[in-house]
């Protein structure tokens, strides 16, 4: 099936049905809904943070992740701000790395880490140890004596074994963490499968429907080395719409007085998780921190006044919303191959390897020709990476001019989230430097890995 676009352009005669959208009225166009709120043309070329792309690239190289560091400090201070009644844990596993860590501290928000090496840059980086939760559906007995040798703020438990492990390890220890349950609250949320995580057929927390999640309070309740504090629930990510977290308060709630009526007590936290959508795409509308803040603020105070329960502290984990829309990816394009009578394909410098969402999720991005603006006409595209899977695609419908060509920089939007943190070397690829710029000024804030350090790893060969 195939429909003519009324813009014109090369293969816009062949415009796929389910295609999203043809192409914008502008190419050269940066839709602030998608871009970096530093990102602009000057004199045709991308800058971002007052630092032009072209100067990027050839100072530092490409593939290049490129963070708008005013861009997330406000984002952090939106949701500081946004719930200043309560805490904002950002998710380490969206981007990581000893200036994030900074900028939070100096921000004032608490850190969400789901691993020991998570909690090992926010350790080096001089995170206080209070404001760190950590998690994760199988903890290693290291990570776990780790968090409590340091002192994390939280320990969220995932599984019957980890409650007696973990009461285990304090009592060695001496100590008495505070804990949270982690419920599957059995909401279906409205994303991508694979990132959707409080349905009952998946691996997190304790389910609530089948009694598990009662009697890990049972449990934890019984050990005095851990002192409960509260519930979580995290229903999934990249989530726009709010039935879902209504219905996770709801079932919370009941859950609170079921545990009151049992154990006499109110937990006095409540964690909600993270999950906010971003715009990937200029049509995608996320919802500001303040709404965010308030529309859940407005739905727990409605559960507990129903339940006549007082209001407990919440507290969230936003990853993707602080971090996804200041980054963006530099690529330089390397070959132009037009697939007659179906579309071109424009292949870059990294790919899969620097961002698997597309072949993981079917993840949608946008992306422009960065180096320069051009007047030529549309071409309907796919960006491609360099590595040995037809799967390798880091924009599958996009809209380039027809005039692209090797040695064009092109910028990937909204890849500031779990890009680089889920970076693989597929095909011996080493992993791109990071950067963040401001105010004219951009500086390394994850070193560029070289084909040396991979080799450096191989037993068997001389680096
Ligand atoms: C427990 C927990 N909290 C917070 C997050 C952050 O999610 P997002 O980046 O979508 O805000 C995740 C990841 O999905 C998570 O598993
Ligand atoms: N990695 C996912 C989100 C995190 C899921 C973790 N619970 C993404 O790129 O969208």
């Amino acid at each position: 099936m195939s429909r003519v676009h009324p813009a014109g352009g090369r293969h816009a005669d062949i415009l796929p049905e389910d295609h999203p959208a043809g192409p914008a009225e502008d190419l050269n166009a940066l839709d602030v809904r998608v871009w970096p709120r530093n990102a602009v043309r000057e004199d045709g070329a991308m800058t971002v943070g007052g630092v032009d792309v072209r100067d990027l690239a050839r100072e530092y190289g490409t593939p290049l992740y490129v963070y708008d560091e005013d861009d997330v400090r406000g984002r952090m201070r939106e949701y500081a701000a946004a719930f200043h009644d309560g805490d904002v844990h950002y998710a380490g596993k969206a981007f990581l790395c000893g200036a994030m860590v900074k900028w939070l501290n100096e921000e004032g928000l608490g850190l969400d880490v789901c691993s020991g090496g998570e909690l090992a840059v926010a350790l080096a980086a001089g995170f206080p140890t209070e404001r760190i939760t950590l998690h994760g559906s199988n903890k290693a007995p290291w990570e776990l004596e780790k968090a409590l040798e340091v002192g994390v703020g939280r320990i969220v438990l995932d599984s019957f074994e980890e409650i007696a492990r973990l009461g285990y390890l304090a009592q060695e220890r001496g100590v008495r963490p505070k804990v949270m349950v982690r419920v599957t609250t059995g909401v279906e949320a409205h994303t991508h499968e694979f990132i959707a995580t409080a349905h009952d057929d998946q691996k997190f927390g304790f389910s609530r429907s089948s009694g598990a999640a009662l009697e890990a309070v049972r449990r934890v309740v019984a050990l005095e080395q851990l002192e409960l504090v509260g519930l979580h629930s995290h229903i999934g990510s990249q989530i726009f719409d709010v039935d879902g977290f209504e219905v996770a308060a709801h079932r919370l709630a009941e859950l609170l007085v079921a545990i009151r009526d049992e154990h006499g007590v109110e937990l006095p936290e409540l964690d909600l998780g993270g999950g906010y959508g971003i715009a990937y795409l200029p049509d995608e509308e996320p919802h500001d921190p303040k709404a965010i803040a308030d529309g859940l603020r407005e739905i727990v105070a409605r559960e507990c006044r129903a339940y006549g329960l007082a209001m407990p502290r919440l507290t969230v984990e936003p990853g993707r919303a602080i971090v996804g829309p200041g980054g963006v990816t530099l690529y330089e394009v390397g070959t132009v191959k037009d697939v007659e009578g179906l579309r071109t394909y424009v292949s870059v410098d990294g790919g899969m390897s620097d961002n698997l969402r597309t072949a993981l999720y079917g993840a949608e991005y946008t992306g422009v020709l960065a180096s320069r603006s051009s007047d030529a006409r549309p071409m309907l595209s796919r960006l491609v990476g360099k590595h040995c899977e037809s799967g390798d695609i880091v924009v599958r419908d996009l809209w380039f001019p027809e005039d692209i060509a090797a040695g064009d920089l092109v910028a990937v939007a909204a890849t500031g989230a779990y890009c680089r943190s889920m970076a693989s070397n597929y095909n011996h690829v080493p992993k791109p430097a990071v950067v963040a710029v401001k105010d004219g000024r951009s500086r390394v804030i994850v070193r560029r890995e070289g084909v040396e350090d991979l080799l450096r790893l191989d037993a068997e060969v001389e680096a």
